[in-house]
């Protein structure tokens, strides 16, 4: 394997119950890049983040994916799963926990991540007490408690308000600046935030459209012009594809 992919999915094809989803399917995820994954609903997003995190081996009927050596996966969904018997700061060391591994050091480190999401005056509460804001910043301290060389993002912000959304992806750009992360998500413009790469899912038979690479860049350092450019492209391409699955 190339030393730039983290993952390789090769000519992968699936079947959920004889009905095909996706057919000699091919996709590399790069290493230290954001990427991200829009389509229209259905296509097969989430499926693909599963495949990636191996929860669907008994559906994969061909191909391969393959992972590049050491590679540890940490995931981030719409639903928290958080424990609401357990403090935030338990929830947050629950994976140390698990493992055997929680010290002193792990302590300190949950509480920093903590803080950087803006959530040290809650330390001690239950999950229970939190707004749905409040929990994405306890799951994505979570999430990265777990120092996972690859993060895999479904729609984690989709239920939130517009305003507490903005401020949670403008975190998480910057607290996962230069770490490997696949986003599934239907928002164009929280792919031109967070993402190096934007592609789209296309069916049938599922195939990827990039429509954004920036080497070294996120979109969002594009001039505003570009930009905007950039996000009616995007705009255009999901419609265009929501019309087609709609005939
Ligand atoms: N466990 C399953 N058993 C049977 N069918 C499934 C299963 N999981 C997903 N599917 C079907 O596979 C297709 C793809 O689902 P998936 O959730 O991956 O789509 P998606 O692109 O993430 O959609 P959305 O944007 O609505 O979340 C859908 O038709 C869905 O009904």
């Amino acid at each position: 394997m190339k030393n730039n992919f983290i993952a390789q999915i090769q000519n992968l094809s699936l079947d959920f119950k004889g009905k095909k989803l996706f057919k000699n399917l091919n996709f590399n995820i790069l290493e230290n890049k954001s990427t991200a994954l829009l389509g229209s609903s259905g296509v097969g997003k989430s499926t693909l983040l599963r495949c990636i995190a191996d929860l669907e081996i008994e559906n994969i009927t061909d191909g391969k994916i393959i992972l590049k050596e050491g590679t540890n996966i940490a995931w981030l969904s719409q639903e928290n799963s958080l424990f609401p018997w357990l403090s935030i700061l338990d929830n947050v060391q629950l994976y140390h926990h698990l493992k055997g591994t929680k010290t002193n050091q792990t302590l300190q480190k949950a509480e920093e991540l903590l803080s950087q999401v803006n959530m040290s005056d809650h330390l001690n509460k239950k999950t229970y007490e939190l707004s749905g804001g409040q929990k994405q910043r306890v799951a994505l301290a979570r999430t990265l408690m777990q120092d996972a060389n690859l993060i895999l993002m479904d729609e984690p912000f989709s239920a939130l308000d517009a305003i507490t959304k903005m401020q949670l992806q403008d975190l998480t750009c910057h607290l996962l600046k230069d770490k490997t992360v696949v986003l599934v998500t239907h928002d164009p413009q929280e792919a031109i935030k967070l993402a190096n790469h934007i592609y789209i899912l296309k069916n049938q038979p599922v195939v990827f459209e990039e429509v954004a690479s920036l080497q070294g860049a996120l979109p969002h350092q594009l001039s505003n012009e570009k930009l905007w450019n950039l996000q009616e492209e995007l705009i255009s391409k999901l419609q265009e594809q929501n019309k087609e699955s709609q005939i």
